[in-house]
């Protein structure tokens, strides 16, 4: 560890656990006891779970990777029930099956192969087990608090790119789809259902970028085409410092809703997959996205239940959301 860092991991310490301060504290001159301004940590909570270097790295970067965290059998029985969603097998209501616009938009025939994403899985049993694994709660909590909401799910099955690279996910925030708040009380769970590598379109971040504001969401202007409702971060800096996170079966990473992220193309003869939720603390409350920049986006999600639903019934943006949202630990509170 850098000389810089052990000093900012003292600080910390020294502001995690108050009860023993003393001890902390008399390792310092007292000149040097008052001279320190401990900053407070706003992303994390101190369940006493997370190690104070994961935090500071959460706290710093927006994300957080746990190598070997889901199984491996768990994850083989995720893809056998992908499987059967895919041939028909198994038909869970509300459940979303896309395709890759480019498969959509073509005239050639509809197979399994063409599946590029589950959408709200919460009510098919087996995939849901991912979202209530103690394991991955354990580390939900630490940004959530105790009571835990599974708000939205996705088992994404980014396919081979079929020349308009359009199996890339343009770089964009989370939150852009959320109307629910505070911010930091919400964190996605991705997990690598094999692994993911530059080759076959691994998520990009840019670190740090969770520290800045909710930024204005359009589809990119993509020649081959964009998936529906793959809205990017509008004015995106392609030159902006950026890391591609690889990833083995079973590495899980947390990240924070406002962190830029993406994934670039498949350019592998395999389907990349990925189960991933989005837990919010059940204590978070809905916001009306009328007037902001969410407000493009909720009018899609709103056309396509029109569509679905039809207009004698109407469900407002955060109705659908209440809908999807799960419970998974503590109490339902609010959402
Ligand atoms: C944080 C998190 C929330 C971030 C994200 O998840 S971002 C991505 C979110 N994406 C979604 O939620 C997409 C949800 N998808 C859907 O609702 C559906 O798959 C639809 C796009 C509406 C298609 O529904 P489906 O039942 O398959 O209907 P059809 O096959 O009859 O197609 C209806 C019209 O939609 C078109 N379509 C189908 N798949 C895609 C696509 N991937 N991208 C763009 N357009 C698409 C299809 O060509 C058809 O168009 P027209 O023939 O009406 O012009
Ligand atoms: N105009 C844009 N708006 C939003 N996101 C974009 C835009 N252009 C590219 N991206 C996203 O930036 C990320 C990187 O894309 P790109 O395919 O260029 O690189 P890569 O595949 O990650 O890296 P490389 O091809 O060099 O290995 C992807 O998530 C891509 O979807
Ligand atoms: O799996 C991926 O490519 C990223 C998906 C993603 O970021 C999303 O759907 O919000
Ligand atoms: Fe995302
Ligand atoms: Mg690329």
């Amino acid at each position: 560890m850098s000389r810089r860092a052990a000093d900012r991991l003292k600080v910390v310490l020294n502001h995690l656990d108050r009860s023993n301060s003393a001890s902390v504290r008399s390792s310092f001159t007292s000149s040097q006891a008052v001279s320190y301004h401990p900053q407070t940590l706003r992303y994390t909570f101190d369940t006493g779970f997370l190690s104070p270097e994961q935090r500071i790295f959460y706290e710093e970067n927006g994300f957080l990777l746990i190598k070997n965290l889901v199984s491996e059998e768990d994850i083989d029985r995720f893809r056998a029930e992908f499987e059967h969603v895919c041939k028909g097998d198994v038909k869970i209501p509300g459940m979303v099956v896309m395709r890759d616009v480019a498969i959509a938009k073509s005239e050639f025939v509809r197979d399994q192969k063409a599946v590029s994403k589950l959408q709200d899985f919460q009510d098919d049993a087996e995939l849901f087990r991912y979202c209530s694994l103690p394991q991955i709660l354990k580390y939900v909590e630490c940004f959530t608090g105790p009571n835990i909401m599974a708000m939205h799910t996705m088992l994404i099955n980014k396919p081979p790119d079929a020349g308009k690279k359009t199996s890339r996910h343009p770089m964009h925030q989370d939150l852009h789809y959320f109307p629910f708040r505070p911010v930091d009380h919400i964190v996605c769970a991705w997990t690598a259902m094999e692994k993911v590598n530059r080759q076959n379109g691994c998520l990009v971040v840019l670190p740090g970028s969770h520290k800045g504001t909710l930024q204005e969401h359009d589809y990119p202007e993509w020649e081959g085409g964009v998936n529906k409702m793959y809205h990017g971060v509008r004015n995106y800096d392609p030159n902006h410092p950026r890391m591609h996170v690889e990833m083995e079966k079973g590495d899980t990473l947390f990240f924070h809703p406002l962190l830029i992220h993406g994934s670039g193309m498949n350019q592998t003869q395999g389907f990349r997959k990925a189960i991933s939720c989005h837990y919010a603390s059940a204590d978070c409350y809905y916001i009306d996205v009328t007037g902001t920049s969410q407000e493009n986006i909720s009018k899609e999600v709103n056309e396509i239940a029109t569509r679905r639903y039809g207009t004698d019934i109407s469900v407002s943006f955060a109705d659908t959301w209440a809908l999807r949202g799960r419970l998974v630990h503590g109490e339902r509170t609010s959402l």
